[in-house]
């Protein structure tokens, strides 16, 4: 494992000048954020995608303010390096420029992140500048955004004609020259995703983009395959863990239906003679 530093913009800048990929992983609890950080993730993503894989919603969309500050609790508890990253949920930045301060703020100083996530274009630049100027860094993401799922109608590709590609660039200038410290780009095309990294000086950090992003992104459910109910073509995964786990009860059931568990290893035992007074005075 290479030598530990806190992350920070700083390093990320750095990273991207110096050709260093960014490793960026979701962890929505404790244990996950831990493991990360121990592996040496420099970004930790509290992504809303947990509605989904960890509280069985069909898309982001009924995720709460309330839910994203429990989840980034657990995280910044574990991680020592990580720079964490909080998705802010649906609608709670385009609403109006308190609600949106206040929710940033309670991810900040409730959660404890150090850095607020927010979906959207070009629109989003006023607002953007907003948190800035209150210190809070940013991250942008474009492309395909889970948040307008059903405007969208679906998880589709974006950005695929010459068109839709001119925008999601223009998107990225307007998000840069408003302050945001990194972007993620999700599922354009990947000579696409290589041009706006190009033409950008924050980093760019990708998840279905294709190589040439400064850093890549994956949800940790995808990445281990744990019961994660979506395969999407850029998903690879490095562990089986569901299987694994379900193997496990399936097992402990059987042991326990058969009583080979638990055997007296696994139990507590009192002395021979309090035994015997205990069946004497009973
Ligand atoms: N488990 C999980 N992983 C994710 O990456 C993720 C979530 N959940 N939830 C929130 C969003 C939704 N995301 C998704 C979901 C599905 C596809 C998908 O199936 N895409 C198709 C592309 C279809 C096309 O050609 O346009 C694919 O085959 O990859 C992509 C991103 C990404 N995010
Ligand atoms: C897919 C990533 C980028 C995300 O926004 C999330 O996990 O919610
Ligand atoms: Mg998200």
């Amino acid at each position: 494992m290479s030598k530990k530093k806190k992350y920070t913009t700083a390093t990320f800048r750095e990273m991207k000048k110096a050709g260093e990929p960014i490793v960026m992983v979701t962890a929505y609890d404790y244990p996950t954020a831990k493991l990360a950080d121990e592996a040496g993730a420099e970004m930790v993503l509290v992504g809303d995608s947990l509605g989904m894989v960890v509280l069985g919603f069909d898309s982001t969309i009924p995720v709460t303010l309330d839910d994203m500050i429990h989840h980034t609790k657990a995280v910044t508890r574990a991680t020592k390096n990580s720079f964490v990253v909080t998705d802010l949920p649906f609608m709670s930045y385009r609403i109006g420029t308190e609600e949106t301060l206040k929710s940033a703020a309670r991810v900040m100083q409730e959660g404890l992140a150090k850095a607020v996530k927010l979906e959207g274009g070009s629109e989003l630049c006023p607002i953007i500048e907003q948190l800035v100027q209150g210190g809070i860094p940013v991250v942008g993401h474009i492309g395909l955004t889970p948040q307008s799922v059903f405007q969208l109608g679906g998880y589709k590709v974006q950005g695929k004609s010459a068109e839709d590609a001119a925008k999601l660039l223009e998107d990225a200038l307007a998000l840069q020259e408003a302050g945001i410290c990194s972007l993620v780009l999700e599922c354009v095309p990947h000579q696409l995703a290589r041009l706006i990294s190009e033409k950008l000086e924050i980093p760019t950090i990708g998840i279905g983009a294709g190589p040439d992003c400064d850093g890549q992104v994956l949800v940790f459910h995808d990445l281990v395959q744990y019961a994660s109910s979506i395969q999407p073509k850029f998903v690879k995964p490095y562990a089986a863990v569901g299987d694994d786990i379900k193997r496990a009860f399936m097992q402990y059931a059987k042991e326990v239906k058969t009583r080979q568990f638990p055997t007296l290893e696994h139990s507590f035992t009192m002395k021979d003679e309090t035994i015997q007074q205990l069946y004497g005075e009973n």
